[in-house]
């Protein structure tokens, strides 16, 4: 078999335009979405994450305001500056770029977003809400990964998702979202044991591990639906996922590329929480 090959960018422009219509009505009505991204330090990627962000804003009409502090900066000065946004009526969505420097406790910092702001999804309320079902910010990768299999027409119901991967903001709420739309999901990891085992009984199977070509055709059921939410650079600094795309492509049904896959449905999803969150803000 040969797999299609899903296109994320050209999903990601569909939903975008869709975001930008609903930001003129939100407009008309009087508010703009507004985004403010901190970034600590001066690490490359993350600069390189924080303009794509910023220059989508525009791109949809929203405002974006960009913070950057110094790489000392103290845990207590970002906190303090994340407690002004909280209160600022201009601003709907903070997201504080990760990683942090070392001295700075990721979690209290999370912690410390108002969750009706938090649109990166990773606030422990929201990650609850999602857990149960309700109505929240989904976390910006695995929403996107659910919208680009709605796009391709493929339902998830019944089918069986093979996890690879446990993070907190990827592999964890991935299997959580395919679970609240009823399919069967295994999680697997690095001590899982004989994990092509595992892999092998994928309908859909989900590669976050960060490791480039960790997942090989021998991983792969024929037909199978591969989503490769990767994001290395190999020896020759290329961008690449966690999947041995050549091989696999010829035996999954489905498959997503890196780049130009998962990663541009996650700034998508980000504006689109940005805009709900804009939008929630007029009834509170
Ligand atoms: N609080 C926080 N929220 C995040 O959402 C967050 C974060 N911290 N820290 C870093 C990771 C990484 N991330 C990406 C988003 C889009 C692409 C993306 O659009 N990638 C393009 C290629 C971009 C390129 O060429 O470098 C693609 O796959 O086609 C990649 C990576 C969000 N992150």
């Amino acid at each position: 078999m040969t797999a299609v090959i899903i296109n994320g960018k050209e999903i990601a422009e569909k939903k975008k335009q869709e975001i930008a219509e609903e930001v003129k009505r939100l407009k008309s009505q009087g508010v703009t979405p507004g985004l403010a991204v901190i970034l600590v330090g001066n690490n490359h990627a993350s600069r390189t994450y924080v303009t794509n962000k910023q220059k989508t804003c525009q791109e949809l009409g929203m405002n974006s305001v960009l913070i950057e502090m110094p790489e000392e900066v103290s845990e207590d000065e970002l906190l303090s500056r994340i407690e002004e946004l909280n209160h600022d009526p201009q601003i709907h969505g903070i997201l504080v770029q990760l990683p942090l420097p070392a001295h700075i406790n990721e979690t209290k910092v999370i912690e410390s977003i108002s969750p009706n702001k938090d649109v990166d999804g990773f606030h422990p309320i929201n990650i609850g809400r999602m857990m149960t079902g309700q109505n929240t910010f989904l976390p910006c990768t695995p929403y996107g990964i659910m919208v680009l299999l709605e796009e391709t027409g493929i339902s998830v119901e019944g089918k069986h998702v093979v996890v690879v991967g446990r993070s907190n903001i990827v592999g964890k709420p991935a299997g959580q979202l395919f679970l609240n739309q009823h399919a069967t999901v295994t999680y697997c990891h690095s001590r899982t044991k004989d994990l092509k085992v595992h892999t092998k009984q994928a309908d859909i199977l989900v590669a976050a591990v960060g490791i480039p070509n960790f997942i090989t055709a021998d991983h792969v059921k024929e037909g199978a639906i591969v989503i490769d939410v990767g994001i290395n650079r190999n020896e020759a600094g290329k961008l690449c996922g966690d999947v041995a795309f050549d091989e696999v492509s010829k035996k999954a049904s489905y498959i997503t590329p890196v780049p130009k896959g998962v990663g541009p449905m996650t700034i998508t999803m980000l504006m689109y929480n940005t805009l709900k969150s804009a939008a929630e803000s007029i009834n509170r």
